[in-house]
């Protein structure tokens, strides 16, 4: 079914509104006319030395009274229709955004961040424009040019009137043409901009890789060169710009010449009086501006035309990871699961990323995966989180199929830990608890000192407040890794995940936040994806992941005694460290304690 253009409901939704405001609008444009009509009067009185003191007077007075009417109901006018429009932006934002919120994580993997950002900007700063200067100067174009022509035609002179109105539709068609221009140059400006801002940004924060590879000449050379862009592309805009105002200039000048030499022929042969040449000029003045707006707005509609079809497209696109018919309404479950014969092919690609895997996961144990880049693991826990949609019967918690269960209780039973630790730009606390009124100080501390990173966190300067910049810059590596585990320990959730969460923490950390973990993690499951067999050793299953299958799949020391990938990889990790205290032959003591080699 086809839906009504996003600027069409809005209008339809607000129109006792719109029609208020242009209600008021108009009245303040048919007072500004009555401008002319006095004029008329007392030219034609100075020209017949009829003029009294009080007609002065009454004259000052009626121009204060029209004035304070114009501006009253002018500017109620406009900030009754102004502010429908704001709605509207507001409305709409909200909207994007609750909807971008329903899609899944593979969309934002195939849209470009910069077109949702001009979505969310443009398209709805364009639609935003349209209720404003779009409704307005419509209104103001359509009354004051209807009104004012035909007091020029009908009470003074229809010849001359239309004689002067000869070049005026050039004004509108400049006006739409040259829009169009000047928008490309302003957005190339624009983009000019963008680009110098960006450069100095990487400059600074790419400051000490520059210096120490020698490179502030090539970067002096890119950053000139995007200077001379900068101010190529302002000359286009300025010489556009300059070129649209001498053209709009002459085409009024003209209007105003013919006004002047045929008015004053007319005057002079007396068809017309002074008084009427007067006014005739005062109206052709009001004239100008909503003939010239006429151009800016049609083209407006056409910009909000399109904007309007690709917001529309954007709303319409359906999530296919949502809440399924049928589901049962669960709020919490415990940390069985299931996996059976799983496998899994994204979108757009050939191969499978999962291929027939089966498993089992009691509550209360925990598994490792391990595996070479690119071999599954990551895909495995985001299938279980639903980021991306398993197929129906292949994994199931608690033996309910995960797609029978609601999505918000699935992911609020699940503490996931992802591979890239975001940090949002607010304070530490935030970052842990999301939402600090939800938790007490007391379980913040205790996620962070589960997590090793409490003691780091009170030396900084304001503590649990410290506020994170952009992706949390002003922590290490190692910080930041432990903020996520602390986000996701706060949860207490039945199931926990750590893709790959422990790699930028040095080895005696690492053992420190596993010793913790296995405290913390009893009666709960955990699954333990892992590149270093120190972080997964003691699992109480692990598997190993190969092009999307399970090539092996047992304990720590099962897998050492079958001699194969696993060993493969213990035996190589092993000799990129120093062991402190020697592999036992057998591969059998449980607590291998590798320290890495330094430097
Ligand atoms: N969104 C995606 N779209 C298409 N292919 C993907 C996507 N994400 C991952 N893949 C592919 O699926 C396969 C498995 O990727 P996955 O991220 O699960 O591996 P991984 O074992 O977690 O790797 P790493 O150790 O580097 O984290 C890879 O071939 C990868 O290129």
């Amino acid at each position: 079914m086809k839906t009504r253009p996003i600027f069409h409901q809005h209008l339809f939704q607000h129109k006792w509104g719109y029609l208020l405001g242009s209600g008021l609008l108009t009245i303040s444009l048919v007072l500004q006319l009555g401008v002319p009509l006095l004029l008329e009067d007392f030219t034609d009185g100075i020209q017949h030395l009829s003029i009294q003191v009080s007609d002065l007077w009454n004259l000052a007075v009626w121009f204060i009274v029209l004035g304070i009417g114009i501006f009253l109901f002018r500017s109620s006018g406009r900030i009754y229709i102004f502010r429908l429009s704001r709605m509207l932006e507001r409305d709409l934002r909200t909207k994007l955004f609750s909807h971008w919120e329903t899609l899944p994580a593979d969309y934002y993997q195939q849209e470009r961040i910069g077109n949702l950002m001009a979505h969310a900007v443009n398209d709805v700063n364009i639609l935003r424009q349209i209720g404003m200067q779009g409704v307005f100067q419509t209104v103001e174009a359509m009354v004051l040019i209807s009104i004012t022509i035909s007091m020029m035609a009908g009470t003074i002179d229809l010849y001359l009137t239309l004689l002067v109105l000869i070049p005026l539709p050039g004004l509108t068609y400049l006006a739409y043409r040259f829009r169009t221009n000047i928008r490309m140059h302003s957005s190339k400006v624009q983009e000019a901009i963008g680009t110098l801002t960006s450069r100095v940004q990487e400059f600074c924060t790419g400051i000490r890789i520059i210096k120490t590879y020698v490179q502030e000449q090539e970067e002096m050379k890119k950053f000139t060169k995007e200077n001379v862009e900068n101010v190529k592309a302002n000359k286009r805009l300025i010489r556009s710009n300059s070129l649209f105002t001498s053209l709009s200039q002459g085409i009024v000048g003209l209007s105003y010449l013919l006004s002047v030499v045929f008015g004053s022929i007319l005057v002079m042969k007396g068809t017309i009086t002074l008084g009427e040449f007067v006014a005739f000029n005062t109206y052709l003045s009001f004239l100008v501006a909503p003939i010239e707006n006429l151009g800016k707005v049609i083209n407006l509609f056409q910009q909000g035309k399109a904007a309007d079809m690709r917001l529309s497209d954007v709303l319409a696109t359906t999530p296919d990871i949502k809440d399924e018919e049928g589901i049962f309404r669960l709020n919490k479950f415990e940390g069985d699961i299931r996996i059976q014969n799983l496998s899994f092919q994204y979108k757009n690609s050939k191969g499978y990323a999962l291929r027939n895997i089966n498993l089992t996961i009691k509550k209360g144990t925990s598994i490792g995966i391990v595996g070479k880049i690119g071999s599954g693991k990551s895909t495995l826990v985001n299938l279980l989180l639903r980021v991306y949609n398993p197929p129906k019967k292949s994994i199931f918690i608690n033996n309910y199929d995960i797609h029978d269960l609601p999505l918000k209780t699935l992911r609020t039973s699940i503490g996931y830990v992802p591979q890239t630790n975001f940090l949002f730009s607010s304070t530490i606390k935030e970052n842990i608890a999301f939402d600090p009124s939800i938790y007490q100080d007391k379980d913040i501390y205790k996620a962070a000192k589960q997590a090793h990173v409490y003691e780091d966190i009170i030396d900084f300067p304001e503590g649990f407040d410290t506020p994170l910049g952009e992706r949390g810059f002003s922590l290490s590596g190692g910080q930041r890794q432990r903020v996520s585990i602390a986000r996701a320990m706060i949860k207490k959730s039945p199931i926990m995940i750590f893709d790959d969460s422990l790699s930028a923490v040095d080895a005696k950390t690492e053992e420190l936040i596993l010793k913790t973990l296995q405290t913390e993690m009893k009666g709960r499951t955990s699954v333990i994806i892992s590149h270093r067999i120190s972080t997964i050793r003691k699992a109480d299953q692990i598997i190993v992941l190969d092009e999307g299958k399970i090539v092996e799949q047992g304990t720590h020391e099962s897998l050492l005694e079958r001699n194969g990938t696993y060993k493969k990889m213990f035996v190589q990790q092993s000799n990129e460290f120093t062991l402190e205290d020697s592999i036992p032959s057998s591969y059998s003591e449980r607590t291998v304690r590798i320290k890495k080699r330094r430097g």
